[in-house]
C-alpha cells in the first residue's frame, strides 16, 4: 500500500498530475483549496473588504467548484466579501435550460443570492435561434461575444465590478496553444492572465481556478458531492478549440505537467514581451474571454479567424485590429458608449450589437422589447 505523501498515515488514492505527488482523499482536499487560497492571496484578488463579487455561474463542473471552494474560503480565511451568482441564459433548450436548475439548488445549497440574465432580452435572440438562423459552424463567436457583455452588463445591474469565472489551467493552456497556432501576440498575453481589466469595461475579471488542473476539479467535485450539470453544450464548439483540446490531451499523456507548463509558457511570453515594450498597457488589458478571453471561448470562444465566413466583416475588421495593430494607427482605445444598447464600448456600435445587427438584416420585422442600459 501507498501511504499519502503529506500525512504519511492514510492510503494513497490520487495521483496529483501537476507533480507526481501521491496521496489521501483528505489531504487532496485540503491541498485543492489550499492552492486556490494561495492563488487568491499572491494576486491580491480580493482587495477590498465588504466588496460584492460576482461569480460567473453555469451549473458546470468548474464554476460550481468555484463557487463551494469560496464558500469555504471566505468562511476559513475571512476574504471579508460577499459573492453572488450570475448566470447568463443562452437559450440553449436541452442544455442551458436544465444547467439552470443546477444553479438555482446551488444558490440555497451555499446561501447565495442568484441573478439570471438572458440573450432573449439583452439581444432579441437565443441561441437556438441564431443556430437556426447561421447553422452550427460559427455559433460560438456569437455566443462568446453576447456572454461577455451579457456578464457585464448583469455586473453592472447589480452595481458589481469584478466577475470572477471558472476557467481552469486545462481552458488557459487550450487558449494559449491556439493564441500560439494563430500568432495572436496579444491575445496570447492576456488568455494567461489571471485578472484582467480594461479601458474600455468598467469590470475586473478574475480566474481563481487558473492554476487548478481540470482532473483535479472533477475529482474535487466528486469528493465533495457537489450538484454539478455535466452536460457539454448541444452545438458543437468551436473546431480550432477542439484541436487544441486534443493536442493538450496528448501532451498531457506524455507529461501530466505540460497543462501548467503551457500555462507559465504562456506568462512568460507575456512577461518577454511587456519587457521588449511590444505590448503596451491596452493590449495587455484589453478584452479578454476564453479565447476568454472571456478569457477566455470555450465555449466563450473568441472569434474564429480560422472561419473567416462565419462573422460579419465589420466584426472581422475589430478583431483584426485588435490582433495585428498597425504601427502608425494610435493605440489607445477610448471608452465611449454604444450607440444601439447604451453599454460601454470602444467602437461607435459594440460588437454585440454588430452581431445582431447581422442576424437582424434578413428576418422579418418584429416588435422586440429590448433592454438599453
Ligand atoms: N451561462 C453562463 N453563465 C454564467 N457564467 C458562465 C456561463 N457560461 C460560462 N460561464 C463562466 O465562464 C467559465 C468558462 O466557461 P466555459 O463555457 O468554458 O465552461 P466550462 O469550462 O465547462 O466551465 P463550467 O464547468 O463552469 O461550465 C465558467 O466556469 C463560468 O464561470
Amino acid at each position: 500500500m501507498h501511504r499519502c505523501a503529506i500525512c504519511q498515515t492514510n492510503r494513497a488514492q490520487v495521483i496529483r498530475p501537476k507533480n507526481g505527488q501521491k496521496i489521501c482523499k483528505g489531504c487532496f482536499l485540503e491541498v485543492f483549496e489550499l492552492e486556490v487560497h494561495t492563488t487568491i492571496v499572491e494576486n491580491n484578488i480580493f482587495p477590498n473588504r465588504g466588496e460584492r463579487v460576482a461569480i460567473g455561474a453555469s451549473g458546470g463542473k468548474d464554476s460550481t467548484v468555484l463557487a463551494a471552494t469560496l464558500k469555504a474560503l471566505n468562511e476559513r480565511y475571512d476574504y471579508g466579501v460577499e459573492f453572488v451568482l450570475l448566470s447568463i441564459d443562452e437559450g440553449i433548450h436541452g442544455y442551458r435550460d436544465d444547467s439552470l436548475e443546477t444553479v438555482k439548488r446551488n444558490a440555497v445549497q451555499y446561501g447565495m443570492d442568484l441573478c439570471i440574465v438572458g440573450y432573449d432580452s439583452l439581444y432579441g435572440w437565443t441561441m437556438d435561434k441564431v443556430v437556426e438562423k447561421v447553422g452550427r459552424k460559427g455559433n460560438c463567436t456569437y455566443c462568446g461575444v453576447f456572454r461577455r457583455q451579457a456578464l457585464d452588463r448583469g455586473a453592472k445591474r447589480l452595481d458589481i465590478s469584478h466577475i470572477l469565472t471558472g476557467h481552469n489551467a486545462d481552458d488557459i493552456a487550450e487558449t494559449v496553444l491556439m493564441n500560439f497556432l494563430r500568432g495572436d501576440l496579444p491575445r496570447l498575453g492576456r488568455c494567461a492572465e489571471i485578472m484582467t481589466a480594461s479601458p474600455t469595461s468598467p469590470m475586473r475579471r478574475s480566474k481563481p481556478l487558473k492554476y487548478a488542473y481540470e482532473k483535479e476539479i472533477v475529482l474535487y467535485a466528486h469528493y465533495r458531492e457537489l450538484d454539478y450539470f455535466s452536460t457539454e453544450c448541444v452545438y458543437s464548439p468551436e473546431a480550432f478549440r477542439g484541436n487544441a483540446r486534443s493536442l493538450l490531451k496528448e501532451l498531457e499523456k506524455i507529461r501530466p505537467s505540460s497543462v501548467l507548463d503551457i500555462v507559465r509558457s504562456g506568462e512568460q511570453l507575456v512577461h518577454d514581451t511587456i519587457a521588449t515594450g511590444k505590448l503596451d498597457y491596452e493590449e495587455r488589458n484589453g478584452q479578454d474571454e476564453k479565447r476568454g478571453g472571456l478569457v477566455n471561448g470555450g465555449r466563450n470562444a473568441a472569434p474564429d479567424q480560422t472561419n473567416p465566413e462565419s462573422l460579419p466583416e465589420t466584426v472581422h475588421e475589430i478583431e483584426n485590429k485588435a490582433a495585428h495593430p498597425s504601427n502608425d494607427e494610435p493605440r489607445v482605445q477610448t471608452i465611449g458608449v454604444c450607440g444601439k444598447c447604451g453599454y460601454m464600448s470602444s467602437q461607435p456600435i459594440c460588437k454585440a450589437c454588430v452581431l445582431v445587427d447581422s442576424l437582424n438584416k434578413t428576418r422579418a420585422p418584429v416588435e422586440v422589447a429590448l433592454v438599453r442600459d
